[in-house]
């Protein structure tokens, strides 16, 4: 992971900074500055036509997300039908224990259940990465999510001593050893999903990558919200990621997009995970595996919390099409980008990042002098 990632997210010139931090529990009415009146997806404008997801009206499907359980023989080829038709699946049997799943889950409620203001001690700096705060896209949007979040890129000590002056080693603990297990989870995955279109380790070459492999992990906040309708708890996005593992505890919210078909809830399983192609791998797989367009809803009576482990590349290499999956008839879509680079790219630009980074793509100056929101 960047070891710094500049938060120069665009500020939209509506944004209620003093509805920003909202203490959501003692809130009977949703306020105006939290109220969509608009559909959430008019402001996600497709601009990248390998990613067409948003031109989708904001209908609701039945269709269910693929579930694959690892130890099946079959995975390898269930992966790559769900990475290629969906972009997202769940996966069972995936190795992590559920008492881990529910004391991060415990450690995530302890830490949101805090006073706002001892939250606010442990505030992301304008130019950080980790630490409390609305969704880095907030300022994109006119209006506020209905939603807290907490980021970890690193050893959470420095946040949880703010947080928690006095007793912070048991929530470190809890992180850093959920940290390690998803990391090894996550470099599972990768190379099977790779494995599916054909790549093996051999034929990934990435001289000269200083650093591992890094991942971070985002926890999210939904109060139960009293007009849910009208709210949105995470508006709708496609991760900056290789890969997304998420661990929604059973309290549905998370929705996808379905192409042709409309918005398609994932249910919460217990115990399982569900895994997202995030835009690094889209460009990876040269766009024949899309990052999914996703968005969390809210609802009236249940609080929600979902716990995501972001996993990208060693910081300073450049990501581009795989050779192997590049000839002739399938030139690169995409041009090398870092994960610096790129998260800089989607701080600034958002849903129009991926096309920023997309050859032949005659559009991007002209993307680039339109209104970025
Ligand atoms: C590495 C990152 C991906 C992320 C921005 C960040 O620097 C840390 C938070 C991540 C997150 C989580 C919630 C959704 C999201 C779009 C956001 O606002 O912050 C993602 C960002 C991303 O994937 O682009
Ligand atoms: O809460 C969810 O289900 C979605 C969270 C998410 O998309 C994210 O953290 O990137
Ligand atoms: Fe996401």
């Amino acid at each position: 992971m960047p070891s710094r990632v500049s938060d120069g997210f665009r500020s939209h010139p509506l944004h209620f900074n003093q509805h920003k931090h909202l203490d959501f529990n003692s809130l009977k009415e949703l306020p105006e500055s939290h109220a969509w009146t608009t559909s959430p997806l008019d402001h996600y404008p497709c601009t990248d036509p390998i990613n067409t997801t948003a031109a989708a009206a904001a209908t609701t499907t039945t269709e269910s997300v693929p579930v694959i359980d690892l130890n099946d023989q079959n995975a390898l080829d269930q992966v790559g039908h769900a990475c290629r038709n969906w972009g997202v699946f769940q996966v069972s049997n995936h190795g992590i224990k559920t008492s881990l799943l529910h004391e991060v889950e415990s450690a995530g409620k302890r830490l949101f259940s805090l006073p706002i203001q001892q939250k606010l001690r442990a505030a992301r700096s304008p130019d950080g990465v980790s630490g409390y705060g609305v969704a880095r896209i907030s300022s994109f949007f006119p209006k506020h999510m209905w939603s807290e979040g907490f980021t970890i890129f690193g050893s959470p000590a420095e946040q949880a001593r703010r947080l928690w002056p006095h007793g912070y080693s048991n929530f470190c603990e809890v992180i850093e050893e959920y940290e390690r297990e998803m990391k090894q989870l996550a470099g599972r995955l990768m190379w099977l999903i790779l494995g599916s279109l054909g790549i093996a380790q051999e034929d990934v070459k990435w001289d000269g990558a200083k650093g591992d492999f890094t991942g971070g992990i985002q926890l999210n906040s939904y109060p139960a919200c009293p007009d849910p309708d009208r709210a949105m708890g995470l508006a709708a996005h496609t991760d900056s990621t290789l890969l997304t593992i998420l661990y929604q505890n059973n309290t549905s919210g998370l929705q996808v997009l379905r192409e042709g078909s409309g918005w398609a809830t994932v249910q919460p399983i217990p115990g399982a995970l569900v895994v997202n192609v995030g835009d690094l791998l889209h460009i990876l797989s040269n766009g024949l595996y899309p990052s999914v367009l996703h968005r969390a809803v809210v609802n009236r009576t249940q609080h929600r919390l979902s716990i995501a482990y972001l996993y990208g590349p060693p910081a300073n290499v450049p990501i581009s099409p795989l050779p192997k999956l590049v000839g002739p008839t399938h030139p690169p879509l995409y041009r090398p980008v870092t994960w610096t680079e790129y998260l800089d790219i989607k701080a600034k630009h958002f849903n129009k990042a991926l096309a920023l980074v997309r050859l032949r793509g005659h559009f991007n100056k002209a993307l680039l002098a339109g209104d970025d929101r």
